[in-house]
């Protein structure tokens, strides 16, 4: 199977409260999700009709059990999801506080390691990464062995200049802080991966630990310069800007009540990916990627969130942002 998307990194079970505006102290209940930010992005990009896997790392066990079950029903190939016996699979839970926009995170079972930082190069499909459409990594990837080095391998297995029309290698900048001694050893790492990326995708603070302070623009060109022809600002409620070597776009923000931000962006990656594969004009894939994580930080869950496309183009026509036929999947570049 050729996989328009293949990421790699980690994954989860998200224990995510149903209790709303409290803290986590204060939490009774939880529901259980597939979580992970890559683990996400595929899930994303499965919803809007697109083949996606994950290369990740489960504990032998039951959550892992679950994890498998989640990704085929949400479509998601996981040839590439296999089990460490020496590791329990990692879990995350977060408390949801929506009217000061908190959503704290609390990583467990990462501390010292995690199954998913267990990837060795060995044990890499070269071949699989080298053919995906969209070939995605994260920075959180990078900050352990044996994973950091199984990720140098994968992008230079695939360098920019061996890539076809239509083929793409996005890394997500994401940064976790409670996984790195410094953000100076993090952009250390980002430093060695970004010779080999087409496009990068960070927050701001991301963007900062990236390629360091500055406005989004500054960071955007810094990005650029680094090599990259796409490099995409998010800016949470604010929407979101992104600049090539030819274009600036901006793509205002799509009003929701917002009730778990946690997702969002992880929506928007497997959103972005469908609208590149799709061949779209740069403002076009950053509106619908805008709209798709807008509507995942209106709920309460990230894999089970993510929006179809009648979704996204819904909630833009509500918005009065859709060109009829905009969105149109039939030309897809792959
Ligand atoms: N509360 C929100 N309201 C509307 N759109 C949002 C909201 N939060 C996120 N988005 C959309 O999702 C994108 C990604 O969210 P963001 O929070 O910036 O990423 P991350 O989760 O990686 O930090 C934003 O750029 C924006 O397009
Ligand atoms: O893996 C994580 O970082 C946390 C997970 O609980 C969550 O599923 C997630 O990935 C949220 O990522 P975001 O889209 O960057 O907010």
């Amino acid at each position: 199977m050729t996989h328009e998307l293949l990421t790699i990194g980690r994954i989860s079970v998200d224990i995510y409260p149903n209790d709303i505006g409290v803290d986590l102290e204060d939490v009774t209940s939880f529901g259980k999700y597939l979580g992970g930010s890559p683990s996400n992005v595929a899930v994303a990009a499965a919803r809007h009709g697109r083949r996606a896997g994950v290369i990740t790392r489960t504990g032998d066990d039951a959550f892992g059990t679950y994890l498998h079950r989640e990704l085929k029903k949400f479509n998601v190939d996981d040839t590439y999801v296999t089990p460490v016996k020496e590791w329990p699979t990692a879990v995350t839970f977060c408390a949801i506080k929506p009217a000061t926009d908190e959503f704290p995170l609390y990583f467990y079972g990462r501390f010292p390691t995690a199954p998913d930082l267990q990837i060795r190069a060995d044990e890499l499909d070269l071949e699989a990464i080298r053919e995906a459409g969209i070939f995605w990594s994260t920075v959180t990837g990078l900050c352990q062995e044996p994973s950091r080095t199984a990720h140098i391998k994968a992008h230079e297995a695939r360098p920019r200049t061996g890539l076809k029309e239509g083929q793409f290698t996005i890394l997500d900048l994401d940064y976790r802080p409670m996984f790195w001694a410094s953000e100076e050893e993090a952009r250390a790492e980002v430093a060695k991966i970004l010779p080999h990326v087409t496009v990068a995708i960070g927050n701001d603070k991301e963007c900062a630990v990236a390629v360091g302070e500055g406005t989004p623009d500054e960071q955007a060109d810094r990005l650029l310069a680094a090599g990259v022809e796409i490099a995409v600002v998010k800016l949470g409620p604010e929407g979101v800007m992104a600049k090539s070597r030819t274009e600036r776009v901006v793509s205002a923000p799509v009003p929701v009540q917002t009730v778990n931000g946690l997702g969002a962006g992880d929506s928007f990656g497997g959103a972005f990916c469908h609208g590149l594969l799709s061949g779209w004009p740069l403002a076009q894939v950053l509106d619908y990627a805008n709209a798709a994580g807008a509507i995942v930080a209106s709920r309460l869950s990230c894999a089970d969130a993510m929006p179809t496309p009648d979704e996204v183009t819904s909630l833009l026509a509500e918005r009065g942002r859709l060109v009829p036929g905009q969105f149109a999947t039939e030309g897809a570049a792959l």
